[in-house]
Parts: C-alpha cells; sequence; structure tokens
C-alpha cells in the first residue's frame, strides 16, 4: 500500500493517457491525489477517460489534444499547459507499433513509428525539461519503454530501434540534467493485454501458444502491477534512483538466456528416461 497522499500537489503530464497501459497508471496516479494532464490524437477518447478518472477519484483531470510527433504541436501544447502550472512529472507512454517483415516495411511506415515514439519522446521530454530548467524547478521523467529496447524484437523492428534510443535518451540526460533536480526513469513491461497492443501485436494465430513456453510466471501483467512500479518510480521515494530501467516482464527476458526453454514442456517420463 501507498501512502495515500504520496503524489498530492504533483501535476502529471501524460502521453497517450486516454487509453490502455496509460490510462491505468494514469489512474493510480489519481488515487494517490496527483493531478493529471491526458494527451493523444483523440479528444473523445481523451474527454471519456478524464471524466472516468475524475468520476472515479475525485481529482481534476485536464486533456490535451495532441499528436507529439509534431515538435510545434508538443512546444505549443506544454507552454499552454505551463501557463496554468508547471508540470512536475512527465510520462512518455504514446506509441505506435505493428508486427511486419522488416524488409518489406516502406520509408512511411518506419517514420510512422519513430515520429511518434524517438521523436515525440524527445519533444516532449525537452519541452518539459529546458521549462524545469530555465524556472530552477526539479522534474522527473518516465518513459515506457518494451522488453525490445534491452533485447531487439524481429518484426517490429522500428519499434524496438525507437525504444532503444529513448532508453539511451535515459541514461544520457540522467547526467546532463542530474545537477538540475531532473531524474530520467524507464519501465520495460513484458506483455500487458491492452485492446491497442493486443489489435496491433497478437492476431489469433499467435494466442494459442502456451504461456509457461515464453513467460516463466505463466501468465500476462496486471495493469495494477505497472502501475503501481510507475507510482514508486516517480514518487520522491525513489528520489536517488535515475538513467534506470525496470523491467517488468515476469521473467520472460531470461528465458532465452537463461538455457533452453523447450525442457519446461518435459515430462516425469521423459525426466526419468534421460536419468536412467
Ligand atoms: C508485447 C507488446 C509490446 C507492445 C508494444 C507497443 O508499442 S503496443 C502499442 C500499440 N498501439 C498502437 O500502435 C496505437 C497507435 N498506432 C497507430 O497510430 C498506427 O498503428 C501506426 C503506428 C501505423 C501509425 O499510424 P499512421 O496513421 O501514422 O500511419 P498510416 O496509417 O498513415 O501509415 C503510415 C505508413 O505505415 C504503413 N503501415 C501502417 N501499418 C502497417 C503495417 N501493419 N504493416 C506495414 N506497414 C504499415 C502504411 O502502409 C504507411 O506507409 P505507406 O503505405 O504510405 O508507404
Ligand atoms: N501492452 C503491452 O503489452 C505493452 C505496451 N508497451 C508500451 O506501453 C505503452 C502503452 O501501450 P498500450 O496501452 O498497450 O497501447 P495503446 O494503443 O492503448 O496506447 C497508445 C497510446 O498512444 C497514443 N498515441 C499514439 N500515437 C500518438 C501520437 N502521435 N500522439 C499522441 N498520442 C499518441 C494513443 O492515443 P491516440 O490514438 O488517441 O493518439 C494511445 O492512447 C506504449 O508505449 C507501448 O509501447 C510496452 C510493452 C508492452
Amino acid at each position: 500500500m501507498f501512502q495515500p497522499d504520496l503524489l498530492r500537489g504533483k501535476r502529471i503530464l501524460v502521453t497517450g493517457g486516454g487509453t490502455g497501459l496509460g490510462r491505468a497508471i494514469s489512474h493510480r496516479f489519481a488515487e494517490l491525489g496527483a493531478s493529471l494532464v491526458l494527451c493523444g490524437r483523440r479528444g473523445e477518447v481523451l474527454e471519456s477517460t478524464a471524466a472516468a478518472i475524475a468520476g472515479e477519484t475525485g481529482v481534476p483531470v485536464e486533456t490535451a489534444v495532441c499528436d507529439v510527433r509534431s515538435g510545434e504541436a508538443v512546444d505549443a501544447m506544454v507552454e499552454r499547459l505551463w501557463a496554468t502550472a508547471p508540470i512536475d512529472i512527465l510520462i512518455n507512454n504514446a506509441a505506435g507499433n505493428f508486427l511486419a517483415r522488416t524488409h518489406l516495411l516502406s520509408h512511411r511506415a518506419v517514420d510512422a513509428v519513430l515520429n511518434t515514439v524517438l521523436h515525440g519522446t524527445a519533444y516532449c521530454t525537452i519541452a518539459c525539461g529546458k521549462r524545469w530548467i530555465e524556472g530552477g524547478r526539479p522534474g522527473t521523467v518516465l518513459s515506457v519503454l518494451t522488453l525490445s529496447a534491452l533485447q531487439g524484437a524481429p518484426f517490429t523492428v522500428p519499434s524496438a530501434m525507437a525504444k532503444a534510443g529513448v532508453l539511451a535518451m535515459t541514461k544520457s540526460l540522467a547526467v546532463e540534467w542530474g545537477r538540475h533536480g531532473i531524474r530520467l526513469v524507464a519501465v520495460a513491461p513484458g506483455p500487458f493485454p491492452t485492446p491497442g497492443a493486443w489489435q496491433q501485436l497478437m492476431p489469433e494465430d499467435r494466442q494459442t501458444a502456451p504461456l509457461a513456453r515464453s513467460i516463466p510466471l505463466g501468465r500476462y501483467g496486471e495493469h495494477a502491477e505497472l502501475a503501481n512500479l510507475c507510482t514508486f518510480l516517480v514518487s520522491d521515494q525513489a528520489g536517488y534512483i535515475t538513467g534506470e530501467a525496470v523491467v517488468i516482464d515476469g521473467g520472460k527476458r531470461h528465458l532465452g538466456g537463461a538455457g533452453p526453454s523447450d525442457l519446461l514442456e518435459w515430462t516425469d517420463e521423459q525426466w526419468g528416461k534421460l536419468r536412467s
């Protein structure tokens, strides 16, 4: 359990906060007293999520329609938000991704992912960072990566490249901006079911594989588990953590490196035969 007022007084901007994991993280922040700004491209999605979170938690939730692929639009959004009150915490969560064979990707397909994940994250981070530094204020940036940022991923190569770039940004700015009291942290989730991710990445053909073969804990992540990790990392309780990415994946990352995972499927009979 967190202190009920852990995030009271914090103004938090969540990109992609209208759906999926961004929505779950935002909801947890609001429960702990934060005031929120949810950003995305679809106003009606943002409004509906904002109304639901505000109704359930009683905290104010603003919305900001913005395509993070445009540096000008991001700067205008952040300038407008700052005119009311500074943002304390930025969550870089907006992303686009799809399954495709890389040698068949068009330039525009590569750009569709890189512009959102790599450029959009850089624009949002710099827009907040320059205002924190100019205003002499501390700040925190949490970026949502994927496991592929650490170990690559075939068939989602632009996303893996972009998220790896965001990890490099996290480590680099932790050093460059540390003396200004700005922390940069990241989370690298394994699979957490959301309509967005499942539509893009989990066609029915992929959903029949036994989970135990791909995830040691044998289940997908729960949104609350990711939201709780993000809550700790952005809170003042984690004030000495910067430049780090925390993996939350049920052990998935270690399957390949930890030895032959096909042995997980072996029966007692097979083990007995080997022993004899
Ligand atoms: C384990 C889970 C890990 C989860 C990680 C996540 O990130 S989950 C997060 C999951 N959530 C989301 O992803 C939600 C947000 N997603 C989105 O906004 C879109 O899915 C987007 C990323 C395609 C960007 O859309 P947009 O409107 O900017 O793009 P557009 O429609 O204008 O097309 C631009 C170019 O891309 C091409 N192209 C498109 N699809 C495919 C494909 N499947 N194949 C090949 N190519 C494809 C298209 O043909 C065109 O190229 P062309 O023909 O002109 O040379
Ligand atoms: N679900 C999973 O298993 C995993 C997810 N992740 C990461 O978690 C994050 C959330 O993913 P998830 O919730 O599953 O998927 P969603 O599709 O629900 O989330 C993507 C969000 O980003 C917003 N978005 C997309 N493009 C833009 C843009 N150009 N400008 C502003 N907002 C944009 C979308 O809103 P709109 O379309 O209205 O703009 C949407 O709210 C992503 O960073 C993803 O890479 C990482 C590992 C695993």
